[in-house]
């Protein structure tokens, strides 16, 4: 299978663009507002309606309430709901249960014993990205350029799909998957010139390396 690719935080009309012309098979709106890619409803909406049908649209939140859900589910009616924050797998549930949409939940990594936590996730939740921890004193709980250590994942044995994120960028995302052999990964920082502003060549290269390095894993057996 063809690795899927999302590009995270995006925020004008030119990068979406150039990210389903690209071929991401994802793209995600931030809707937090600490974030430097903070999109408001307005936007997202907007955004949404460009890329509908071109690549599936992730909602990204951090532990979200309903009257937040609500308003997301009515007027950008993602494809999927990433939940970013500290949810609880029972609130994963509730919210899955709650909306017609597929549930993807980040879980941070640092070492094996974080990897117990994402069980209990997989049981709820569509998806389980993987995400690094954010560093001491970060504002945000992703986009941080970060990356964790993708041995973590080698023997990764999980009832559902995961994704591979965090410090991901056209350079390292070869290695990430020959190491994780992931069938998802997901960008943001590492296609930008500076935080929240996106970079079309970056993202065009991030696009050509992963789609490179899957298909010589596949033929690679
Ligand atoms: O991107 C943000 O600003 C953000 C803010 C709050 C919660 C999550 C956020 N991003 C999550 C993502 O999906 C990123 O793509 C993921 O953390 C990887 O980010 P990066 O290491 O910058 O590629």
């Amino acid at each position: 299978m063809a690795v899927e690719i999302k590009i995270c935080g995006l925020s004008t009309r030119d990068t979406l663009e150039a990210a389903l012309e690209a071929g991401a098979d994802q793209v995600g709106f931030v809707l937090f507002p600490k974030s430097p890619r903070n999109v408001d409803l307005t936007a997202a909406s907007e955004l949404a309606e460009q890329a509908r049908g071109r690549a599936s649209v992730v909602v990204l939140t951090v532990d979200p309430d309903d009257a937040l859900l609500d308003e997301v589910m009515t007027k950008i009616r993602p494809d999927v709901l990433q939940l970013h924050g500290s949810e609880s797998p029972e609130r994963v549930s509730e919210i899955a249960a709650r909306y017609d949409v597929r549930i993807w939940k980040a879980v941070a990594l640092d070492r094996a014993e974080d990897l117990k936590r994402a069980g209990a996730y997989a049981a709820v939740a569509d998806r389980v990205l993987f995400d690094a921890k954010p560093p001491k004193g970060a504002d945000r709980p992703g986009g941080n350029a970060v990356s964790f250590d993708w041995n973590l994942l080698a023997e990764l044995d999980l009832a559902k799909p995961f994704v591979l994120s965090g410090g991901l960028d056209p350079e390292n995302v070869g290695e990430a998957l020959r190491v994780t052999r992931a069938p998802a990964v997901d960008v943001s920082s590492g296609v930008e010139s500076a935080p929240g502003i996106k970079d079309a060549e970056k993202i065009r290269a991030f696009v050509r390396a992963a789609r490179d390095a899957s298909r010589a894993e596949r033929m690679a057996g």
